[in-house]
Order: structure tokens, then sequence, then C-alpha cells
């Protein structure tokens, strides 16, 4: 079943086009990781998501609703953000009391087990905690809500590396015990393909990919050598991204679609054949020039 429904959904704020024509579909209890570089439109498309806001123009599914002003998908769905709006006039603990009553399905106990690991106290009140603190308290809530729509819009903000690790190790450890549709948002691709099943990437407001992370590190291979044989092996393919290293060589990362007898062909001719992260894959494939920075620094 389907969860999440978009058909060329637009969105535009006066004249700036945040998301344009975005069309895929989620489907139920799959982890989707939303990757893509800093305005790419990963924020509005969550919102819109969430019904928070509306589109300018397509047509957005959520439980087989349109979002906006839904109350199954708002009694379904969570968006957990930096801008949740936790009441201040209440203390921590209150606060965990007020989500118990408001989330059908939600874990009081792995809230306070959480609530505790992450030595928070009863009487702090969300708006005097550190930036990373309000975004572990945020993932409490985003967690124990175990709501069948779970979103997590760049919730690692301001957190430290072993709070980050420790997040997804529980996301993925309730995930696992309770199946629920998770669209994360992050740009620490590198930290969250582990427990990514599908890449949602999004590049100037388009979708330029929608796949499984299985295909994502499959489909690219880096190729290094003199320049005059890495074009003669990579000419009639897509090249995602090249440098030059040293001084008459280059490094390639292309599509690979190449056959085993084809790679030990390219190797007997002295290129080097090289795996790569799909976290530098994914900033390839998002990025303006097949160059870098490096293609900035270039002289005309
Ligand atoms: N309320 C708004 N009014 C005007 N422009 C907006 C508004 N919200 C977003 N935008 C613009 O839409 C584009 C997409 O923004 P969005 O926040 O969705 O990107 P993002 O991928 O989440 O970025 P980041 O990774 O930096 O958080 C940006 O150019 C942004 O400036």
């Amino acid at each position: 079943m389907s969860v999440v429904r978009c058909k060329e959904v637009s969105k535009s704020f006066g004249n700036m086009k945040a998301l344009q024509d975005v069309t895929f579909t989620i489907e139920e209890n799959i982890i989707t990781g939303v990757i893509g570089r800093n305005g790419a439109g990963k924020t509005t498309l969550l919102k819109l998501i969430a019904g928070f806001t509306h589109s300018t123009s397509g047509e957005i599914q959520v439980f087989s609703e349109n979002p906006f002003n839904s109350l199954l998908v708002s009694a379904n769905t969570i968006l957990v953000d930096d801008q949740m709006g936790i009441p201040t006039t209440l203390d921590l603990r209150e606060v965990l009391q007020v989500a118990k009553s408001f989330y059908p399905n939600w874990d009081h106990e792995l809230a306070l087990r959480l609530f505790d690991y992450f030595s928070f106290n009863a009487g702090q009140r969300h708006n005097r905690l550190s930036k990373g603190k309000k975004s572990t308290f945020n993932m409490i809530i985003g967690l124990a809500a175990r709501c069948p729509l779970t979103i997590f819009d760049e919730p690692t903000t301001g957190m430290d590396t072993a709070v980050r690790a420790d997040f997804y190790r529980a996301l993925l450890k309730d995930y696992l015990a309770h199946p629920r549709t998770i669209l994360l948002s992050s740009h620490h691709m590198d930290e969250i393909e582990d427990i990514l099943e599908d890449v949602l990437l999004i590049k100037e407001g388009t979708v330029c990919l929608h796949t499984s992370l299985s295909t994502l590190k499959s489909m690219a291979i880096g190729m290094t050598g003199p320049k005059h044989l890495v074009d003669q092996w990579t000419k009639d393919r897509d090249v995602y991204y090249s440098k030059t290293v040293g001084v008459d060589s280059t490094y390639v990362v292309v599509e690979d679609d190449f056959y085993e007898s084809e790679k030990n062909e390219i190797k007997a001719s002295g290129l080097e054949l090289s795996a790569v992260r799909s976290s530098d894959l994914c900033v390839y494939l998002t990025s303006k020039t097949k160059g870098g920075i490096d293609d900035v620094f270039k002289e005309n």
C-alpha cells in the first residue's frame, strides 16, 4: 500500500519555485532518506506531506487524502523538526504527559527510558535547552509517538556525534520492532545510509532519483588514470563527477553498466577502478557542476 503519493506537485513562494512537478510514491513501512543540498526543497516537501501547507499545483495524497486540513493525516503523522512548537509553560515531563494523551500509539515507557538515558531533568523547560538537547527531546517525542507516518526533518541538528549515533540506532531498533513509514531528511548521508531502504534525492526542487539504497550503491563506479583512456571508456556513459588528479590523470565517477569482462579489460589497460560511497554519489548527483568546487578555481 502506498502512504504518500505526489503527482506533479509544485510549490512557489512568490516567484521562487521551491518544488517543480514532483512525482513519486512512498510505500508503507519503508524508511526513505530525503536527501538534497541546502535549499533543494526538502523541508518544503516534508511540510506539504505533513499537511502544514498546501501545494501551488499538483496532487498530494497521504493515506489516500489531501493532507492539508485532514484530520486523518494529522492523527497519523508526526513531523519532527526544530520548529515543533513545544509548549514552554510546561516542563519536559508534563510535555511527555500531554504527548501521551495526544498520540494513540504513544509508548510512555520508551519515552521515559529515553528521557533518563539522555539525562533530561523533569523540571526543565524546552526553550531553556541547548540546541542539541532540544533536538534530542524532539526525537524522543518522534520515536515514542509511533505514528504510522513519522517524518524527521534534519532531526540531529546540534546533536554531538555520540547522540546522533544513539538516535539512529534507537530509530532502527524501534522501527524493526514497530514498522512504520519513515521519512528522514539529513545532510549526513554517510551516517544514515545503514538504516535507509530507499533514497529520494531532491535537486533544485525536483526529484532527481528515487531508488533503493542497494541500487544507489551499485549504480556508479570510480575510474582513475590517463585522461585519454578514461575518456575512451566513458564517452557513451553518464559521468557524474570528474576531477583532474596530478598532471595527466583523471578521476571520474561514471554510470556502472560495465560487464565483468569490460572491467577486466579496463584494469588491464592500466586504469584503476574503485567503489563510490553512496554519500559521495548523492553529492555528485545533486551538484550543479561535474567538478564541484574545483570548477570555481578552473582557469578559462
Ligand atoms: N516561507 C518561505 N518563503 C519564501 N521562500 C521560501 C520559504 N520556505 C522555503 N523557501 C525557499 O524555498 C527553497 C527550498 O527551501 P527548503 O527549506 O525547502 O530547502 P531545504 O532542502 O530544506 O534546505 P536546507 O537543507 O538548507 O534546510 C529555498 O530557496 C528557500 O529559500
